[in-house]
Protein backbone atom coordinates (compact mmCIF):
# COMPACT_ATOMS: atom_id res chain seq x y z
CA UNK A 1 0.00 0.00 0.00
CA UNK A 2 1.29 3.23 -1.02
CA UNK A 3 0.75 5.85 2.18
CA UNK A 4 -0.60 9.25 1.41
CA UNK A 5 0.14 11.77 4.50
CA UNK A 6 -0.08 15.67 4.36
CA UNK A 7 3.78 16.87 4.48
CA UNK A 8 3.44 18.59 7.46
CA UNK A 9 2.68 15.14 9.09
CA UNK A 10 5.87 13.21 7.62
CA UNK A 11 8.49 11.86 9.92
CA UNK A 12 11.91 13.52 8.62
CA UNK A 13 14.83 11.05 7.85
CA UNK A 14 18.67 11.12 7.46
CA UNK A 15 19.82 9.16 4.37
CA UNK A 16 23.10 8.80 4.12
CA UNK A 17 25.07 10.26 1.00
CA UNK A 18 28.52 8.73 -0.62
CA UNK A 19 31.41 10.64 -1.87
CA UNK A 20 32.11 11.04 -5.66
CA UNK A 21 35.41 12.33 -6.82
CA UNK A 22 35.37 13.64 -10.50
CA UNK A 23 37.61 16.14 -12.25
CA UNK A 24 39.20 16.63 -8.70
CA UNK A 25 36.07 17.69 -7.56
CA UNK A 26 34.12 16.07 -4.53
CA UNK A 27 30.74 15.68 -4.51
CA UNK A 28 27.98 14.20 -2.53
CA UNK A 29 25.18 11.91 -4.45
CA UNK A 30 23.08 8.59 -3.27
CA UNK A 31 20.66 6.37 -5.58
CA UNK A 32 17.28 8.05 -5.51
CA UNK A 33 15.94 4.45 -5.09
CA UNK A 34 16.38 4.67 -1.53
CA UNK A 35 14.70 7.92 -1.28
CA UNK A 36 11.50 7.12 -3.29
CA UNK A 37 11.02 3.89 -1.20
CA UNK A 38 11.49 6.12 1.90
CA UNK A 39 9.29 8.54 0.55
CA UNK A 40 6.46 6.56 -1.42
CA UNK A 41 6.32 3.46 1.19
CA UNK A 42 7.60 5.07 4.53
CA UNK A 43 5.46 8.28 4.09
CA UNK A 44 8.38 9.82 5.35
CA UNK A 45 10.58 12.84 4.03
CA UNK A 46 13.94 13.03 3.11
CA UNK A 47 16.90 14.92 3.80
CA UNK A 48 20.28 14.19 2.17
CA UNK A 49 23.20 13.70 4.77
CA UNK A 50 26.82 15.11 3.78
CA UNK A 51 29.75 13.04 3.82
CA UNK A 52 32.47 14.15 6.48
CA UNK A 53 36.30 14.65 5.78
CA UNK A 54 38.27 14.11 8.61
CA UNK A 55 38.33 17.82 9.98
CA UNK A 56 34.46 18.17 9.90
CA UNK A 57 33.93 15.12 11.15
CA UNK A 58 32.65 16.72 14.48
CA UNK A 59 29.95 17.42 17.39
CA UNK A 60 28.40 20.34 15.25
CA UNK A 61 26.83 17.28 13.03
CA UNK A 62 25.21 15.55 15.97
CA UNK A 63 23.77 18.58 17.61
CA UNK A 64 22.77 20.46 14.93
CA UNK A 65 21.12 17.83 12.46
CA UNK A 66 20.31 14.16 14.07
CA UNK A 67 18.85 15.94 16.94
CA UNK A 68 15.98 17.56 14.06
CA UNK A 69 15.83 13.99 12.25
CA UNK A 70 12.90 11.14 13.29
CA UNK A 71 15.47 8.43 11.78
CA UNK A 72 17.93 7.57 10.21
CA UNK A 73 19.29 5.36 6.61
CA UNK A 74 22.62 4.24 6.07
CA UNK A 75 22.01 3.61 2.43
CA UNK A 76 24.05 0.92 0.14
CA UNK A 77 27.19 1.55 -1.73
CA UNK A 78 29.84 -0.37 -3.63
CA UNK A 79 32.60 1.17 -1.74
CA UNK A 80 33.86 -1.09 1.51
CA UNK A 81 33.86 0.21 4.76
CA UNK A 82 37.16 1.22 6.55
CA UNK A 83 36.58 -0.73 9.91
CA UNK A 84 39.68 2.22 11.53
CA UNK A 85 37.34 4.96 10.12
CA UNK A 86 33.91 3.64 11.39
CA UNK A 87 35.52 2.88 14.78
CA UNK A 88 37.55 6.71 15.36
CA UNK A 89 35.84 8.90 11.98
CA UNK A 90 38.41 12.07 12.92
CA UNK A 91 41.75 9.83 13.12
CA UNK A 92 42.53 9.15 9.70
CA UNK A 93 43.99 12.35 8.03
CA UNK A 94 44.69 11.78 4.16
CA UNK A 95 42.41 13.23 1.76
CA UNK A 96 44.40 11.67 -0.86
CA UNK A 97 43.60 7.89 0.40
CA UNK A 98 40.09 9.10 1.39
CA UNK A 99 38.19 7.94 -1.83
CA UNK A 100 38.83 5.62 -4.57
CA UNK A 101 35.62 4.97 -6.36
CA UNK A 102 33.47 2.00 -6.05
CA UNK A 103 36.47 0.50 -3.22
CA UNK A 104 37.22 3.40 -0.32
CA UNK A 105 34.89 5.86 0.84
CA UNK A 106 36.23 7.47 4.02
CA UNK A 107 33.83 10.02 3.83
CA UNK A 108 31.04 8.27 3.87
CA UNK A 109 32.11 5.90 6.73
CA UNK A 110 32.85 8.98 9.03
CA UNK A 111 29.36 10.10 8.61
CA UNK A 112 28.41 6.31 8.90
CA UNK A 113 30.43 7.05 12.60
CA UNK A 114 28.73 9.94 13.52
CA UNK A 115 25.22 9.01 12.04
CA UNK A 116 25.01 5.84 14.11
CA UNK A 117 26.39 7.20 17.68
CA UNK A 118 24.44 10.40 17.65
CA UNK A 119 21.20 7.69 16.72
CA UNK A 120 22.23 5.18 19.29
CA UNK A 121 22.01 8.25 21.77
CA UNK A 122 19.27 9.41 20.77
CA UNK A 123 17.29 5.96 20.68
CA UNK A 124 16.24 7.11 17.39
CA UNK A 125 14.96 4.28 14.34
CA UNK A 126 17.89 3.15 12.08
CA UNK A 127 17.58 1.67 8.83
CA UNK A 128 20.83 0.24 7.73
CA UNK A 129 20.99 -1.12 3.66
CA UNK A 130 23.54 -3.31 2.74
CA UNK A 131 26.39 -1.17 3.32
CA UNK A 132 24.06 -0.10 6.32
CA UNK A 133 24.42 -2.98 7.92
CA UNK A 134 28.03 -4.04 7.38
CA UNK A 135 28.57 -0.36 8.92
CA UNK A 136 26.10 -0.94 11.98
CA UNK A 137 28.27 -4.40 12.40
CA UNK A 138 31.42 -2.68 12.47
CA UNK A 139 30.62 -0.01 14.87
CA UNK A 140 29.34 -2.33 17.20
CA UNK A 141 32.63 -3.95 17.17
CA UNK A 142 31.63 -6.78 14.33
CA UNK A 143 34.53 -7.95 11.60
CA UNK A 144 33.36 -8.33 8.05
CA UNK A 145 34.62 -11.05 5.09
CA UNK A 146 36.92 -9.15 3.11
CA UNK A 147 35.65 -11.31 0.21
CA UNK A 148 32.87 -13.73 0.03
CA UNK A 149 33.83 -14.88 -3.06
CA UNK A 150 37.33 -15.51 -1.49
CA UNK A 151 35.59 -17.61 1.67
CA UNK A 152 33.16 -19.66 -0.39
CA UNK A 153 32.86 -19.99 -4.72
CA UNK A 154 29.31 -21.27 -3.81
CA UNK A 155 28.71 -17.91 -1.24
CA UNK A 156 30.35 -15.69 -3.48
CA UNK A 157 28.05 -16.81 -6.34
CA UNK A 158 25.19 -16.67 -4.29
CA UNK A 159 25.39 -13.28 -3.29
CA UNK A 160 27.54 -11.45 -5.96
CA UNK A 161 26.03 -8.53 -8.07
CA UNK A 162 25.45 -10.42 -11.59
CA UNK A 163 27.20 -7.72 -14.12
CA UNK A 164 25.83 -9.70 -16.92
CA UNK A 165 22.05 -8.88 -16.51
CA UNK A 166 20.14 -5.32 -17.09
CA UNK A 167 20.86 -3.65 -13.96
CA UNK A 168 16.95 -3.25 -13.08
CA UNK A 169 17.14 -7.31 -13.28
CA UNK A 170 20.43 -7.67 -10.90
CA UNK A 171 18.39 -6.94 -8.32
CA UNK A 172 15.73 -9.73 -8.99
CA UNK A 173 15.52 -12.42 -5.86
CA UNK A 174 18.74 -13.98 -5.24
CA UNK A 175 18.29 -16.42 -2.54
CA UNK A 176 16.22 -16.95 0.38
CA UNK A 177 16.29 -15.91 4.10
CA UNK A 178 15.48 -17.70 7.13
CA UNK A 179 14.23 -15.00 9.78
CA UNK A 180 14.20 -15.56 13.29
CA UNK A 181 10.54 -15.95 15.05
CA UNK A 182 11.65 -14.16 17.87
CA UNK A 183 13.38 -11.21 16.81
CA UNK A 184 12.24 -7.57 15.90
CA UNK A 185 11.66 -8.39 12.34
CA UNK A 186 9.37 -11.41 12.65
CA UNK A 187 6.13 -8.92 13.79
CA UNK A 188 7.50 -7.06 10.42
CA UNK A 189 7.82 -9.97 7.89
CA UNK A 190 4.94 -11.94 9.56
CA UNK A 191 6.98 -14.89 7.44
CA UNK A 192 9.85 -17.25 8.41
CA UNK A 193 11.00 -17.22 5.28
CA UNK A 194 11.31 -15.30 2.43
CA UNK A 195 13.25 -14.46 -1.19
CA UNK A 196 15.66 -11.12 -1.34
CA UNK A 197 18.30 -9.80 -3.71
CA UNK A 198 21.65 -9.68 -3.33
CA UNK A 199 24.25 -7.66 -4.53
CA UNK A 200 27.59 -7.60 -2.06
CA UNK A 201 30.95 -9.14 -1.85
CA UNK A 202 31.34 -8.49 1.94
CA UNK A 203 29.63 -9.81 4.71
CA UNK A 204 29.42 -10.22 8.12
CA UNK A 205 32.21 -12.50 9.59
CA UNK A 206 31.63 -12.18 13.40
CA UNK A 207 28.59 -10.16 14.46
CA UNK A 208 28.76 -7.41 17.32
CA UNK A 209 27.59 -8.45 20.68
CA UNK A 210 25.33 -5.59 20.73
CA UNK A 211 23.41 -7.13 17.52
CA UNK A 212 21.32 -10.18 17.26
CA UNK A 213 20.55 -12.10 14.07
CA UNK A 214 17.14 -11.34 12.52
CA UNK A 215 17.78 -13.54 9.53
CA UNK A 216 20.05 -15.62 7.23
CA UNK A 217 20.78 -17.05 4.02
CA UNK A 218 21.15 -20.72 3.21
CA UNK A 219 24.80 -20.60 3.74
CA UNK A 220 24.46 -19.06 7.09
CA UNK A 221 25.71 -15.46 6.53
CA UNK A 222 24.11 -12.85 8.36
CA UNK A 223 21.48 -11.02 6.40
CA UNK A 224 19.67 -8.72 8.62
CA UNK A 225 20.64 -7.83 12.47
CA UNK A 226 18.91 -5.58 14.85
CA UNK A 227 20.61 -3.67 18.46
CA UNK A 228 19.61 -5.37 21.33
CA UNK A 229 17.38 -3.80 23.56
CA UNK A 230 17.04 -0.76 21.25
CA UNK A 231 13.89 1.35 22.35
CA UNK A 232 12.76 1.71 18.90
CA UNK A 233 13.40 -0.22 15.55
CA UNK A 234 17.39 0.11 14.93
CA UNK A 235 17.92 -2.66 12.42
CA UNK A 236 20.42 -3.17 9.27
CA UNK A 237 19.53 -5.88 6.22
CA UNK A 238 21.91 -7.12 3.60
CA UNK A 239 19.67 -7.12 0.84
CA UNK A 240 18.03 -4.16 -0.68
CA UNK A 241 14.39 -3.75 -0.07
CA UNK A 242 14.37 -0.45 -2.36
CA UNK A 243 14.91 -1.61 -5.42
CA UNK A 244 11.46 -3.25 -6.38
CA UNK A 245 10.08 -2.50 -3.55
CA UNK A 246 6.54 -1.90 -5.18
CA UNK A 247 6.31 -5.51 -6.33
CA UNK A 248 8.21 -6.38 -3.03
CA UNK A 249 6.14 -7.07 -0.03
CA UNK A 250 8.89 -7.81 2.78
CA UNK A 251 10.40 -4.28 1.24
CA UNK A 252 7.07 -2.14 1.72
CA UNK A 253 6.45 -4.20 4.88
CA UNK A 254 10.26 -2.42 5.84
CA UNK A 255 9.66 0.94 4.98
CA UNK A 256 5.89 1.26 6.78
CA UNK A 257 7.37 -0.29 9.83
CA UNK A 258 10.48 1.98 9.19
CA UNK A 259 7.92 5.00 8.72
CA UNK A 260 5.99 3.98 12.21
CA UNK A 261 9.04 3.91 14.08
CA UNK A 262 10.34 7.23 13.06
CA UNK A 263 6.27 8.69 13.63
CA UNK A 264 6.90 6.97 17.20
CA UNK A 265 10.19 8.45 17.89
CA UNK A 266 8.84 11.94 16.75
CA UNK A 267 5.96 11.67 19.28
CA UNK A 268 8.34 11.08 22.30
CA UNK A 269 10.80 14.29 21.02
CA UNK A 270 10.60 17.41 23.20
CA UNK A 271 9.98 20.18 20.41
N1 LIG B 1 31.08 -3.07 -0.69
C1 LIG B 1 30.18 -3.78 0.14
C2 LIG B 1 28.83 -3.07 0.14
C3 LIG B 1 27.85 -3.54 -0.88
C4 LIG B 1 26.71 -2.58 -1.18
O1 LIG B 1 26.21 -1.85 -0.33
N2 LIG B 1 26.30 -2.54 -2.44
C5 LIG B 1 25.33 -1.63 -2.92
C6 LIG B 1 25.06 -1.86 -4.37
C7 LIG B 1 24.51 -0.69 -5.04
C8 LIG B 1 23.21 -0.13 -4.51
O2 LIG B 1 23.20 0.64 -3.54
O3 LIG B 1 22.15 -0.39 -5.15
C9 LIG B 1 30.12 -5.22 -0.29
O4 LIG B 1 30.55 -5.55 -1.39
O5 LIG B 1 29.66 -6.04 0.51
Amino acid sequence: MRLQQPERARAVVGVTSNRLLVDGVHRDWLRRKYVQALHRHGGVACVVLPTFDAEDAGEAFATTIMRRLDGVVLTGDESNVDPAVLSAPASLVDPDRDVEAEILDRPRDRLAAVAIQSAIALGMPILGICRGLQELNVYFGGTLRPSLAEWSLESGAMHAEKPDRPRDRQYDAAHSVRISSDGALFPIARTIEAQVNSLHNQGIESLAPALRREAWAPDGLVEAASVIGAPTLQIGVQWHPEWHVSTDLLGRQLFRAFGEACVVYRGTKNH
